[in-house]
């Protein structure tokens, strides 16, 4: 992109001296914002937009340019909106500044330099330009929403997004609005025996005299029974698929068992089952919920909920697409085939993972849902936020710890489930929001015994700082034996080395003891190097490989915070490279082969025309030249192996070449880590101070083991520090 010109040019000692100078004329205001964008703490994107509505009202004033550009970077920083007073009170986290400090000479005024002096109710009045800001609809570009004392500055588009988002909401939340059969059919004493039914009670009694501790999973169930739109949030193995799983198993069977309408001829027509799709925001997480919603419905227990128990549980999808797929999303346009005037052919929608779809995305899914079709978003509110703009299952969830039901809601929920709400989840002032929502509180993957499911309930605590510290600290010296803590030194290379390759089992408390240990890339590699078919094997031999190949690559990932530096991804992955050749398990000829066999690569975009998403994985292997496939005179070529997600086990073989959009990921960045797990999983922390690091951050890369989690620390204080740091989000939703 050109920068579009400046409209007249200020001397640079101007800004240097007097750099408030740029709150009050517009000149010196875009040499600021030339300064910035050179300095990348502002986006090109940002200036260019501001210089837009410069040249359409040339009189708008410098402050209300100033709030466009810091308005439009909040958008590439996960921020819907500008909240204008918490930009006075700390203006110089309205810009990408460096976390290290800018060390280059003759920094640019920073914005706290600029705005000195600046008070709420000035910048609020420069923001009443008819013809660029609006409070509400209309065809400005900019939107001031929010309260006197809190105004946010919305680029139109977003204020929409956010708009549409609630609007859509609330009325998926009016269950007056449903037909009357709709509404019988939550009539609670009729759900309470398939209820119990479907979430018996368990045999051993482990309870006191106060009876058995409550099933928030029935509970969750029987309120997402009620209404068009209900939110299941949780940690990782609190059994948010097992709920789904059987609401699902509850609305299809009285679907299935309903009264068939008759049709004109006065024949009844058989009953109608319900169009369940289910969906993910990426390719990987739709393939996991795919894998453990198939399990989880082959194996349910149907009896008694319905007449033919094996119909209902093919009536019961377990196939899985990705939120793209499901809208029908175009190359090169933000539009979907499916909107509402084409919806979703469905009566059920539920979408796992939640927590990584932004408000874009968010407002596109409610608008191509059919007004009767219900929503059930699944996601764990703690963890990291789409990196697009917009927390909305955060921003939803943000009252879900404390329940607020009111008394209505739990005298349904105890006739519909036997079941009462603890009393600290009572609030006569609930919301209907609120009465959607269900969080579950009880991991049944990490128990009281696991590490990893005590040190992401540690660092998710609400404990003030010295309490969270010390339990941070007891857990990490505990002994746990699925959890080791590592510390390196910058230069140890060696330390990496034998963690990055083996796994360094050594470090677990348990190793030896157990039939199976933690992992290095070793193992993915040994599997590619000793399971290969011969060159003459058919392709379904290489296909099986290549799965066992992925499969082995899933045991371990390098996670880490960062992309630059040593403890970075671009470090990370040039070491790892290294340490790999060392141990002659990879060879591409000391880096000078950007492609060589083994090596894993993340994509980085979606590209609709090879069918990969930005998420996926794949493994480079070397295959038969297809000329010499039956000659086996030893030609062979690279291809990369991709896992197809798409519900089937297929492989997709694509050539390097092809691949626009990849990237080494032997180091992989917590974020790009988000909807995927590995039975083991090494967090490297930074060796410096960092503000990405927050308690989101490290509870999301915690949480992506399954089996083992080394946690490296490569400074002091980092994982203290980023404890008690927490995402600032702003927008909107969720009051
Ligand atoms: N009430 C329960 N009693 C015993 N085991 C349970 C219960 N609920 C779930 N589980 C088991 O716990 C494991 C995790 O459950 P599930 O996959 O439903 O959780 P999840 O919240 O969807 O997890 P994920 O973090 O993978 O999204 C599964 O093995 C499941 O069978």
């Amino acid at each position: 992109m050109t920068m579009p010109p400046t409209p007249q040019s200020a001397p640079p000692d101007t800004l240097q001296q007097t750099p408030e100078r740029a709150l009050s004329d517009t000149p010196t205001l875009f040499a600021l914002l030339d300064r910035w964008v050179a300095r990348g703490w502002l986006r090109r994107l940002d200036r260019a937009f501001t210089a837009f509505l410069h040249r359409e009202v040339p009189d708008a004033p410098p402050l209300l340019l100033l709030a466009a550009a810091l308005a439009s970077h909040q958008l590439g920083r996960g921020h819907v909106c500008l909240d204008l007073a918490q930009t006075l009170a700390t203006p110089d986290l309205a810009l990408s500044l460096p976390p290290e400090g800018d060390s280059l000479e003759d920094p640019p005024p920073l914005p706290s330099r600029v705005m000195t002096g600046l008070d709420l109710d000035s910048w609020r009045t420069a923001l009443t330009q008819p013809e660029l800001v609006a409070s509400g609809p209309g065809g400005t570009p900019l939107v001031l929403a929010g309260s006197r004392e809190r105004p946010r500055l919305y680029l139109r588009r977003y204020w929409q997004y956010e708009q549409d988002i609630h609007t859509r909401i609330v009325e998926r939340l009016d269950n007056d609005a449903l037909p009357a059969e709709a509404r019988a059919a939550t009539d609670a004493t009729r759900l309470r025996p398939v209820l119990d039914a479907l979430f018996p009670q368990p045999e051993v009694a482990d309870h006191d005299d106060a009876g058995p501790p409550l099933d928030w999973q029935k509970a969750a169930c029987a309120l997402a029974v009620r209404a068009r739109f209900a939110v299941i949030t949780g940690g990782p193995g609190t059994g948010k698929t097992t709920t789904v799983v059987r609401l699902l198993a509850l609305l299809q069977a009285r679907a299935l068992s309903a009264n068939p309408p008759a049709q004109a001829d006065g024949e009844p027509e058989g009953p109608r089952a319900l169009r369940i799709r289910l969906a993910a925001p990426t390719g990987k997480a739709a393939a996991r919920l795919n894998e453990s919603i198939a399990g989880q419905v082959a194996t349910l227990a149907l009896d008694g909920l319905a007449d033919d128990a094996e119909r209902l549980r093919e009536a019961i999808p377990t196939e899985v697409s990705t939120l793209h797929r499901l809208l029908g999303s175009r190359p090169d346009t933000r539009r979907f085939r499916h909107h509402r005037h084409n919806p979703l052919p469905l009566d059920v929608l539920v979408v796992d993972e939640a927590s990584m779809v932004d408000v874009g995305m968010m407002a596109a899914l409610l608008d191509a849902l059919p007004p009767q079709a219900r929503l059930v978003l699944l996601g764990d509110k703690d963890q990291l936020a789409s990196v697009e703009a917009g927390a909305v299952l955060g921003d939803l969830c943000a009252r879900a710890e404390g329940g607020h039901y009111t008394p209505a809601t739990a005298e349904w929920l105890v006739q519909a489930t036997g079941q009462a709400l603890p009393p600290a989840t009572l609030d006569a002032e609930g919301e209907p929001l609120d009465q959607a929502i269900a969080m579950l509180r009880v991991s049944h993957r990490f128990t009281a015994d696991s590490g990893i499911g005590q040190l992401a309930a540690a660092i998710n605590a609400d404990f003030e700082a010295a309490a969270k510290r010390h339990t941070i600290r007891d857990v990490l010296n505990h002994g746990y034996a699925d959890l080791s803590h590592l510390k390196l030194a910058n230069d140890d290379e060696r330390g990496l080395a034998r963690l990055a390759v083996t796994g360094s089992p050594e470090h677990f408390p348990a190793a030896g003891r157990t039939t199976t240990a933690p992992m290095g890339y070793r193992h993915f590699l040994s599997v590619m190097a000793e399971q290969r078919p011969a060159d003459s094997a058919p392709q379904e031999a290489f296909d099986h490989w290549a799965r066992q190949v992925l499969t082995a690559h899933g045991d371990f990932q390098l996670l880490c915070a960062l992309r630059r530096g040593p403890w970075g991804v671009e470090g990370l992955n040039e070491r790892v490279r290294q340490a790999l050749e060392g141990e002659k398990l990879i060879d591409s000829q000391q880096g000078r082969q950007r492609w060589y066999a083994g090596r894993p690569v993340l994509v980085t975009k979606n590209d609709y025309g090879l069918g990969l998403m930005n998420g996926d994985i794949g493994i480079t292997l070397e295959v038969p030249h297809p000329d010499a496939a039956n000659s086996d005179d030893g030609r062979r070529l690279l291809r990369v192996a991709f896992p197809a997600n798409d519900g089937t086990d297929r492989i997709k073989w694509v050539l390097p070449s092809r691949l626009q959009s990849v990237e080494t990921v032997l180091a992989m960045t917590v974020h790009k880590s988000q909807g995927s797990e590995f039975t083991h999983a090494a967090l490297v922390l930074p060796d410096a101070p960092n503000p990405i690091l927050t308690r989101e951050l490290i509870y999301t890369g915690i949480t992506r083991a399954r089996r083992w989690l080394t946690l490296v620390e490569t400074g002091r204080g980092q994982l203290m520090d980023a404890a008690q740091r927490r995402v600032m989000r702003v927008s909107g939703l969720g009051g």
